[in-house]
């Protein structure tokens, strides 16, 4: 007998507070098996104090827990009030939204183990919070169930990406966010998923250290300094650039530690050479990671928020070649939004009970269930 159930579709909100912890975007989208439309957007903005809090929670070695369980409240409260307010500024009610899809705030990510030690991965944002105060049922825990099934539990957006592409397309969308990740489409099915391993995070640590600004706008300081080779190249030789796919990084890894641990001595240059050479190394490795791993020159489609940097973005065009870079705004979608809108898209598949098969992105086995449902 044919499944006669009608699937849920229509205004699904996507939360994403990502490892740049500049703010909650909330996207409202209107989804069903035919298209995928970006209807409203807001961004909450943090307090400064916290996302200096969470920015030091991800680097340090220890935390107190007391503080990790407030903090997991005081974000959920934020992601509701988010959700709130977007769908007050839109006029949506909140019977008319079937889900919200939170992504949450990641605080560590070990998609590896070592030895006996298991992996791990750590997104805070009490979702009962979210269903609570909003009354919508909420989709959240996004990771877990594919880290069990042997995967990386990252990246989750090429699934949303080979959506966005169609069926039958080809083409690499490239997110460039705190970190960079990137998803290899070959007529319709995800050749490779990974994070290429930094995006904007190296870049803004260094910015606020020597200009006390949050980024570098649209890469002006970085135009201005000279790209050390040297440097560069020692750089690269990290192993994690070296690492086939599937693979996944995060702050934890690329921080300003990492940036010490491997120069000799940055004082020898000038602070605008090193802001240059790390926007270089961004691009080089979002380049490389791609054609190293596509099996044809594709379309380059980039998102997140180094699609505003020009500079950036005039280098990865420089070391693609015959691919020629853009952005998601081709595709449809604001670049700024393609995150948030994933985890709208993923609760609407959660809502609708699909499993996805994630070895070529994740390296997981199986069909995975993506997220949990905690009911309005
Ligand atoms: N005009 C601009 N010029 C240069 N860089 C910019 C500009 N606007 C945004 N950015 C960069 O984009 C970053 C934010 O990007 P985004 O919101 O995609 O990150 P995220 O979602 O936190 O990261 P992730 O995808 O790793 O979770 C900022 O920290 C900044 O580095
Ligand atoms: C563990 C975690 O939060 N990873 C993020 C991060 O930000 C970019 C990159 O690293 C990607 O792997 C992932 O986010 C997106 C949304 C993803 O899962 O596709």
């Amino acid at each position: 007998m044919p499944n006669s159930t009608p699937r849920k579709s229509g205004l699904f909100i996507g939360l994403m507070s990502g490892t740049s912890v500049d703010g909650i975007d909330a996207a409202l989208v209107r989804i069903d098996d035919e298209s995928i439309q970006l209807a409203h957007t807001y961004t909450h903005n943090l307090p400064e104090q916290l996302t200096a809090e969470l920015h030091r929670l991800s680097l340090s070695e220890t935390f107190c827990v007391d503080r990790i369980g407030q903090l997991h409240r005081i974000l959920g409260d934020l992601f509701a009030e988010a959700s709130l307010c977007l769908m007050q500024q839109c006029g949506a009610s909140m019977t008319e939204v079937v889900a919200i899809g939170s992504h949450g705030q990641t605080i560590r990510h070990r998609p590896d183990a070592v030895g006996s030690a298991p992996a791990f991965t750590w997104q805070i944002g009490d979702a009962h919070t979210i269903a609570q105060k909003t009354g919508v049922t909420t989709v959240a825990d996004f990771r877990g169930r594919d880290l069990a099934a042997g995967g990386q539990a990252a990246p989750l957006a090429p699934l949303f990406h080979r959506a966005l592409l169609g069926e039958t397309q080809s083409g690499v969308v490239l997110n460039i966010g705190g970190l960079a990740n990137a998803t290899i489409l070959n007529k319709g099915q995800i050749d490779h998923g990974f994070d290429t391993g930094p995006g904007n995070t190296l870049i803004d640590t260094w910015c606020r250290e020597h200009l006390d600004r949050p980024f570098d706008t649209d890469g002006e300081w970085a135009r201005t300094g000279n790209i050390q080779p040297a440097l560069l190249s020692h750089w690269l030789g990290d192993a994690y650039f070296a690492k086939a796919p599937p693979k996944s990084t995060g702050r934890e890894y690329f921080n300003h530690d990492w940036l010490v641990a491997n120069s000799a001595s940055l004082s020898r240059y000038q602070p605008a050479d090193i802001a240059a050479t790390l926007t270089e190394l961004t691009a080089v490795s979002c380049a490389q990671g791609i054609i190293q791993n596509a099996s044809a020159p594709a379309k380059i489609y980039v998102c997140g928020g180094g699609a505003h940097n020009a500079f950036l973005m005039e280098r990865i065009q420089v070391h693609s070649g015959v691919y020629q870079v853009t952005t998601t705004q081709e595709l449809g979608i604001n670049p700024d939004w393609i995150e948030a809108a994933a985890f709208a898209w993923l609760a609407y598949a959660r809502m609708n009970d699909q499993r996805f098969d994630l070895h070529s992105t994740t390296g997981s086995e199986g069909q995975v269930p993506l997220g949990v449902v905690y009911p309005a």
